[in-house]
């Protein structure tokens, strides 16, 4: 079905359909449970959607809620905060639980209370209010199938990813503007402002496997297209001739954050990697501009030579720096002076 005519065909949840809804009150701007019950909540009771309310008292009180859940129980789990919540149900879901290929079946909501809220404008009607349109959604529903990416950190450790995987300017803007979480989604400008202030360059290696006309979509669980992190890219792969970076960033949704649209034309299952890179020598105005820019989606006709974007199916990040941050959905994860990031699109099967 396409009721929302975007050409995206949705499956329905079986009736009547028991959510359990984890609300972060800390996310955002702090109004996440009063949004809930002043927005979502009415319009729950008026659809007949049976659900259980689990506000969240801490960090990691999500996992375990889901760790102790017998999922069976549930057929959505609801996330009502920001991606950063979402994540951490993810890694529960799907990489601590033995039968997570079962697990990843079972659908996700999310309705947006965080500052970023990038999955949710990715899904979200522009026309109306994003909380109600994906309210109304949670209401009807309506469930597509999303790509998932799987990471391998130099540990060794697999994550699952979501959103993003970034490195340099966009993982230290994110990372050091949660202090200023409390304004909502203007401190992307703000973090974006102070560290331009203090630019830097990021040294590593970046190689990746373009997509080809002819691929079909990769349906698979396993990381066939992953060469061993001790291994060299196979001679399919394009190595990247720079190793002086401003910013990495692997993207599947088409939004960065509500107001940073950063994908026109992503779509939640093309089974494609948005890989953005900026090279080092761009000026500060510039990469200003190319913000500023993304908010309507305009960043690639700014003719920026030091912006370069290409469809993926894989990638591998080395860096060299000793220093720096790697963000993946948005969260701070390992960063070593020599780890490797490999990437492979998965879609699971649809739900
Ligand atoms: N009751 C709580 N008190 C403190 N932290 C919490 C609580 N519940 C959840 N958390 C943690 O808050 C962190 C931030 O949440 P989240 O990322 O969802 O919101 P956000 O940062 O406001 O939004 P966004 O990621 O969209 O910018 C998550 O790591 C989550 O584990």
């Amino acid at each position: 079905r396409d009721p929302l005519g975007r050409g995206v065909l949705y499956k329905e949840v079986r009736r009547p359909c028991r959510v359990m809804v984890l609300v972060n009150p800390h996310s955002g701007r702090g109004q996440a449970l009063q949004l809930f019950t002043g927005h979502v909540q009415g319009m729950l009771t008026e659809a007949a959607v049976p659900y259980t309310l689990v506000i969240t008292e801490h960090q990691n009180h999500a996992r375990e809620m889901v760790r102790k859940t017998d999922l069976s129980q549930w057929d959505a789990l609801v996330i009502m905060s920001g991606d950063g919540l979402l994540f951490e149900v993810c890694e529960q879901n799907k990489t601590e639980q033995e039968d997570w290929q079962e697990a990843i079946q079972i659908p996700l909501g999310i309705l947006p209370g965080g500052s970023g809220n990038a999955l949710a404008a990715s899904w979200g009607e522009e026309t109306v209010e994003l909380l109600l349109s994906c309210g109304f959604m949670l209401c009807k529903g309506l469930v597509v199938s999303l790509d998932l990416v799987s990471i391998h950190l130099a540990s060794q450790q697999r994550l699952f990813s979501f959103l993003s995987l970034a490195w340099g300017f966009v993982a230290d803007v994110d990372i050091e503007s949660e202090k200023y979480r409390h304004v909502g989604a203007i401190r992307f400008l703000m973090g974006t402002l102070v560290r331009l202030a203090s630019l830097r360059v990021y040294q590593g290696r970046l190689a990746y496997l373009p997509v080809k006309e002819s691929d079909g979509k990769t349906r698979t669980l396993v990381d066939s297209l992953l060469p061993g992190l001790d291994q060299p890219v196979p001679e399919s792969w394009t190595v990247v001739k720079e190793e002086d970076f401003v910013l990495v960033l692997a993207i599947y949704q088409s939004h960065l954050a509500e107001d940073l649209w950063t994908v026109p034309g992503a779509m939640a299952d093309d089974g494609l990697i948005h890989l953005f890179y900026v090279t080092a020598g761009i000026s500060r105005p510039a990469l200003l501009r190319l913000f500023l820019a993304m908010e309507k989606g305009a960043h690639l006709a700014c003719g920026c030579p030091y912006l370069v974007y290409k469809k993926v199916k894989a990638l591998r990040l080395e860096p060299i720096s000793p220093q720096g941050v790697i963000t993946v959905d948005g969260e701070m994860v390992e960063y070593g002076p020599k780890p490797h990031h490999s990437h492979h699109c998965i879609n699971p099967p649809p739900p």
